[in-house]
């Protein structure tokens, strides 16, 4: 055959071709597939109705027994995909990642409530790419050892807090709307474990005794984000065009809650920066994620390059992670307080490594595999982010014999993949020893971080940050006190309730009381002994 092209040109396209055409071929094939099973719906608005608003999570469990790990919903025409298996994740959002990165746009948090530079709520784009980046400089695993030593003096403070507060607990964990509706005006305290934590890196900020201005910042965000009610769920997400109509439409309580919010985010974004980024030029400011990454992108004549998604970065950490990790601390101490049994083997393990000479490191890790196992427990039995994150798929994709359209939004329900009774048995059981097998830890138990942490390109970037943090809190408070329920004034243990409610995209313990006993030993004397002359 003779062509006009050079030889390897001609083979180029040819192969070109060649790929269009399967693709064209394998798409209308695919199109030919079902969209995956769920309930029937009804016209026009499809399953609107099938979905309650609160507990989602549980309804798309109980439906994989009768439409099995992958569901498919339809709403006023929007498709959704729910994955209910661990695998069914694991294929689509991470081995398919390249076409499941994106994120559906959430019009309510998003763009009225101001969100919308925060990287979770960012599309699959460059700035994405540049923000990840940013985030992975200063949490990655190669940065992380620059955090533990602060990480360790928290973990200290909040055990010593957690001492003074153990009417009132959630004080020490970062609970402000709850604080806020609890006493009658807020009383803040430094004793908020989790956002001490991450003010201190992203800013280098040490959060003040009484009232701390970011810390405020927060607590009223987050007061506003819980009349919300789940990501989502408002008429303007199912039906973005409404959001075309005046706000007073909704009432005056969304309207001035996402006003609040957008004035909120946008001070949140500027206010902390701008206030470090000038005390470091007087060379005063602690080492954070900000003089990290100020000193990487400024260049020779001083320009910060990537000023703005800097901002974005220490200010999404700042909102990310401090709620979430709190979460979490309260789940541990009502594991505690709920299974002694699970408290005494702890304390046994760290006690034979430390031998009651000194505090736990973030090296001595490795060597107490039950501590891991808890931790791993504290993930699995309370899922604070129960249906994580949705995903949005860019491409028409085909899985398991089923058709799923581009601009699909998908959820992977976590909740699900962490409670079920054939994975876990007696799955509301606290019981660590359900991941080690002989002395050794099964893999298992490593499965259930990476899930509570999302899984893919849209992978928690503080899970490093977050899992040290923890770890690092429960084994000096384990080492120090022995954490039990409180007793009411007439002498009554009072038994804390285990229920969690729900807010917009996580879950919280209520209210509950705990007691705090100092363990004997020296060392245990001397922490005391130092705390009571500071
Ligand atoms: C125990 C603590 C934490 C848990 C369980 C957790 C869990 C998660 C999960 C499940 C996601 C969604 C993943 C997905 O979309 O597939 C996520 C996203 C995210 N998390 Fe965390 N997180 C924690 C702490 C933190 C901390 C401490 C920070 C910041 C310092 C943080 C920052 C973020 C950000 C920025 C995203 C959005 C990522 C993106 O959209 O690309 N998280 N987290």
């Amino acid at each position: 055959m003779t062509t006009l092209l050079p030889y390897p040109i001609f083979l180029a396209l040819a192969v070109l071709v060649l790929l269009f055409v399967i693709k064209g071929k394998l798409t209308a094939r695919a199109k030919l597939l079902p969209f995956p099973p769920g309930p029937a719906g009804v016209p026009i608005i499809g399953n609107l109705l099938d979905i309650p608003s609160e507990n989602q999570y549980l309804t798309f469990s109980k439906w994989k027994a009768t439409y099995g790990p992958i569901i498919g919903l339809k709403i006023l025409g929007k498709p959704i995909v729910i994955l209910n298996s661990r695998e069914s994740i694991e294929d689509l959002l991470a081995k398919r990642g390249a076409i499941y990165s994106d994120r559906p746009h959430l019009h309510v948090m998003s763009k009225l409530g101001g969100w919308n530079w925060t990287l979770p709520f960012l599309p699959y784009n460059e700035e994405f790419n540049l923000q990840r980046k940013l985030f992975n400089m200063c949490l990655g695993p190669t940065a992380m050892p620059r955090w533990h030593s602060m990480l360790k003096d928290e973990a200290l403070d909040a055990a010593f807090q957690l001492l003074k507060h153990q009417d009132s607990p959630q004080k020490v964990t970062h609970r402000y709307r709850f604080i806020s509706q609890l006493l009658p005006f807020p009383h803040f305290k430094s004793c908020r474990w989790s956002g001490a934590s991450i003010m201190m890196a992203a800013y280098g900020h040490k959060v003040a005794e009484d009232r701390d201005e970011y810390v405020e910042m927060i607590d009223n965000l987050m007061n506003e984000l819980a009349k919300l009610g789940n990501a989502g769920s408002h008429p303007i997400d199912v039906m973005p065009q409404l959001a075309a109509l005046p706000l007073w439409i909704w009432g005056s309580k969304f309207k001035n809650s996402v006003t609040k919010q957008s004035e909120l985010m946008g001070k949140i974004l500027v206010k902390p920066f701008t206030d470090t980024k000038s005390i470091q030029e007087r060379g005063i400011a602690n080492r954070s994620m900000l003089s990290v990454l100020l000193e990487q992108n400024r260049q020779e004549d001083g320009f910060i390059e990537n000023e703005r998604a800097i901002k974005a970065v220490t200010g999404t950490a700042y909102i990310a992670g401090s709620d979430i990790m709190a979460a979490h601390f309260d789940t541990f101490i009502l594991a505690m307080m709920t299974y002694p049994e699970v408290q005494k083997k702890a304390q046994d393990a760290l006690d034979s490594v430390l031998h009651g000479e000194r505090l736990p490191e973030i090296e001595d890790r490795a060597a107490v595999p039950y501590l891991e196992a808890l931790l791993s427990e504290i993930f699995r039995w309370k899922p604070i982010g129960p249906l994580a994150i949705p995903h949005r798929l860019t491409e028409d994709d085909e899985y398991n014999g089923y058709f799923i359209p581009a601009g699909t939004q998908i959820i992977a329900n976590l909740w699900h993949c962490l409670m079920n009774d054939h994975d876990f048995p007696e799955p509301s059981v606290f019981r660590p020893e359900r991941f080690i097998e002989g002395e050794k830890l099964q893999s298992q138990c490593f499965e259930v971080q990476e899930l509570a942490f999302g899984i893919g390109r849209r992978v928690c970037p503080g899970k490093y940050f977050a899992s040290s943090a923890l770890w690092l809190t429960i084994s000096v408070i384990l080492t120090l006190f022995d954490i039990s329920k409180a007793i009411d004034e007439n002498g009554k243990t009072i038994d804390p309730d285990l229920q969690y409610d729900h807010g917009t995209l996580s879950c919280h313990a209520r209210t509950y009381r705990c007691r705090l006993t100092p363990r004997s030993g020296p060392l245990v004397q001397l922490y005391m002994g130092e705390r009571e002359q500071s």
